[in-house]
């Protein structure tokens, strides 16, 4: 068992690719007793990275759930990707979290994955710490990052600790609450820490940032400032205490400092963890509503993490086992145990939750259990219809909480099964890689009956075509990957279809007018109506809304999905005795074509935001390159000897990116790029189209 719920934290450790992540978790891991080897990332081996895909290029991609234990505290580590094909997956990560390490590197600083990960932290309100790494690096530099995170991402990063020297000098850190220099013994692996006086010429440096710190803090307690300014300090236990108060409101993140590599500084961001990061109790209670209220009932309901509350539990992964999905849970409320049958209200169906593990990162090495309290995160084998961001609870206290929102695929490619026995074979495993990884979509395109798979990028349709081959033995041809384009129309139309048809004497009908016009909302599509208010029966409404939802959800008129479009439903011709469903259904489908053929449609492609990092000798050659591709360079910053290019750019013409980058920059310059929006393609990419 975990241990009473306010010594339990769920945190993940979220961070640009590279900046050392991985090598920082297994680091964790170890020191907090969950392994018993050391891993070592570049000999991909290490502890969190169980995937052989991951191993094999060195990058997290799928995060895991890892339990450990640090002094008093259980801390439920989630280690998430870095690559930003992956932002999703931090993206789905945070929604569980109750708090956040953000490691940088001290080299190269705020990258552009930091910011997005940062923002999403915002968004959701994670508390965070950060942990400046590779302090032992060429060109770490220690301040340069805490300006970066200051003026790049808004934060207020407050030093606890200090780097004693840098690069190959980088001997070990300052604690300044503690006033004492600790050094890290490598024969040990870190585990024996010398505790030392502060050396003396940073003996200035070190009051100077403490009194910095103190400051700080004391201002947000009355009687923790009239203290400061009788004593000029505060005690270690206030200083602790208010520290935690802002980092729980989100006003300053403790900063930490270390090289992850060498074994510096890891133990003090578990003593962080455990002290100013929130329990489950600290953090707001979660929302979700009741699928089905009764009259004059509240739909929505609010869950507090109490084990007396009705059990309230999240699916945030899916991960394949070889024989049965284990699902990864977040309990939010009540108790969740094994053996029980819980509802999906998604589905309403029941689902049986046959076994219930703490997971070691290692899966071979996860521990079964018999319950999960309030709070907790485990994981769970039995439940079969089911796809990440459904809700597990009882069927006598339902609860919908709110489902996890992907980012639209901006990339997808025809694939194959290699031999045409393989068929179903193939589809078994799209719907199971489908259930595993919500930004992934599968579809069989009307026109070529080609199976369409679709994703964030080439490496993510890359990574997918390889588990193919290693999860389901499965080898598939694929075609070029191509940009995922969308319609939308440029003007509003509007059309009226009828069903008029005669069978053995009996006679049906319906019409349905219907109007389409662009429209910028959350969800691609929207549905509304402006039918009077009982002028119909309000199950013909319904259906009509169905009908038109549907139709529309099948593409434009050239087969594109469609977005940022509105479909009002004007009228529905309707009469008693001879209006059924089908007939409702047809005339609803028929309206939606005909009023988006009426419409000028116009095409959106994916545009991706762009940042390029390289050696300032080559910026020159990026640019041009860059000027190529119709990218709008929109930001340029020095970095050190390094500059980073900031753009936006059609995906369409990114393809093949990375190795042109490196030649450009003889393999010195890195890049990384997400979907940013959808925007008009031009006018000839639509013109092609229509032949
Ligand atoms: N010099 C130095 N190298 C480090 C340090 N920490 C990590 N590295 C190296 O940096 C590289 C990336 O480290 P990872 O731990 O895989 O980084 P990550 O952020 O998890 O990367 P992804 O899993 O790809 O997102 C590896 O070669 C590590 O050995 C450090 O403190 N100092």
């Amino acid at each position: 068992m975990p241990g009473p719920i306010e010594k339990l934290r769920n945190i993940g450790i979220v961070a640009h690719i590279d900046a050392g992540k991985t090598t920082t978790t297994e680091r964790i891991l170890y020191y907090a007793g969950a392994t018993h080897r050391m891993g070592n990332v570049d000999d991909g081996n290490t502890e969190t990275d169980f995937d052989p895909e991951e191993a094999k290029r060195g990058i997290t991609i799928y995060s895991a759930a890892v339990t450990c234990r640090w002094k008093e505290c259980t801390i439920n580590l989630i280690d998430t990707p870095g690559h930003v094909d992956f932002t999703a997956e931090v993206q789905r990560s945070l929604r569980v979290l109750d708090g956040a390490v953000v490691v940088f590197s001290a080299v190269e600083g705020v990258e552009a994955q930091s910011e997005t990960v940062w923002r999403q932290a915002d968004e959701y309100k994670v508390p965070r710490l950060c942990f400046i790494n590779k302090m032992d690096r060429i060109g770490a530099n220690f301040e340069n990052v805490l300006d970066q995170i200051r003026k790049r991402l808004g934060g207020n990063p407050l030093p606890l600790f200090l780097p004693i020297g840098s690069e190959h000098d980088f001997l070990g850190i300052v604690d300044l609450i503690g006033r004492k220099a600790l050094y890290f013994d490598s024969e040990t692996q870190g585990k024996n820490i010398t505790e030392e006086e502060i050396p003396d010429d940073l003996k200035d440096q070190a009051e100077e940032y403490r009194q910095k710190l103190v400051e700080t803090i004391a201002e947000r307690d009355e009687s923790a400032m009239e203290t400061y300014f009788e004593e000029g300090d505060l005690p270690d236990e206030t200083i602790h205490k208010l520290l935690r108060e802002a980092t729980l409101a989100g006003d300053i993140q403790p900063t930490f400092t270390g090289s992850a590599l060498d074994f510096v500084g890891v133990q003090p961001i578990l003593d962080g963890v455990n002290r100013y990061l929130p329990s489950p109790l600290d953090v707001p209670p979660v929302h979700g509503i009741n699928p089905k209220p009764k009259k004059n009932q509240s739909a929505e309901i609010t869950r507090g993490p109490s084990n007396d509350e009705p059990l309230a539990a999240l699916i945030f992964k899916i991960v394949a086992d070889k024989h049965a999905d284990l699902c990864f849970v977040r309990v939010y409320s009540g108790v969740l145990k094994s053996g029980s049958r819980l509802l999906n209200p998604r589905t309403g169906k029941k689902e049986f939750c046959s076994q219930i593990w703490h997971i070691q990162a290692d899966q071979r090495e996860k521990i079964e259990i018999d319950l999960v309290e309030a709070g907790d995160i485990c994981g769970v084998i039995g439940p079969k219809d089911i796809v990440t961001g459904d809700t597990l609870c009882p069927t006598t206290d339902p609860i919908l909480l709110e489902s996890i929102h992907f980012p639209e695929t901006v990339i997808s490619m025809a694939v194959e099964p290699d031999t045409s026995a393989d068929k179903k074979k193939l589809e078994d495993a799209l719907v199971r890689l489908g259930r595993q990884d919500p930004t992934f979509k599968a579809q069989i395109s009307e026109d070529t009956g080609q199976t369409i798979i679709s994703g964030m990028g080439e490496l993510h349709l890359e990574v997918l075509k390889e588990r193919m081959h290693r999860d389901f033995n499965l080898n598939v041809r694929v075609h070029k990957p191509r940009v995922s384009y969308r319609e939308t129309v440029k003007h509003p139309a509007e059309a009226h279809e009828e069903f008029n048809r005669s069978n053995q004497g009996e006679s049906h009908f319906a019409s349905v007018t219907v109007s389409v016009e662009p429209f910028e909302g959350e969800s691609p599509i929207h549905v509304t109506s402006r039918i009077p208010v009982g002028s119909i029966p309000a199950e013909a409404e319904k259906i009509a809304r169905e009908a038109v939802f549907e139709s529309a959800q099948s593409g434009g008129v050239l087969g594109y999905p469609l977005m940022k479009v509105r479909f009002v439903i004007l009228s529905v011709g309707y009469r008693e005795g001879e209006t059924n469903e089908e007939a409702l259904r047809s005339a609803a489908a028929h309206a939606v074509q005909s009023a988006l053929s009426k419409a000028e449609i116009a095409l959106l492609e994916p545009i991706m935001k762009l940042e390029v990092v390289t050696p300032s000798d080559f910026v020159g050659n990026i640019q041009a390159d860059l000027n190529q591709r119709h990218a709008k360079i929109f930001g340029s910053e020095i970095r050190g000897h390094l500059t980073a290019l900031q753009a936006e750019v059609p995906l369409a013409n990114m393809f093949g990116y990375s190795s042109h980058v490196r030649s450009l920059s003889q393999g010195r310059a890195s890049f990384s790029m997400e979907p940013m929006k959808y925007d008009l393609a031009p006018q000839s990419v639509l013109n092609e189209m229509l032949g």
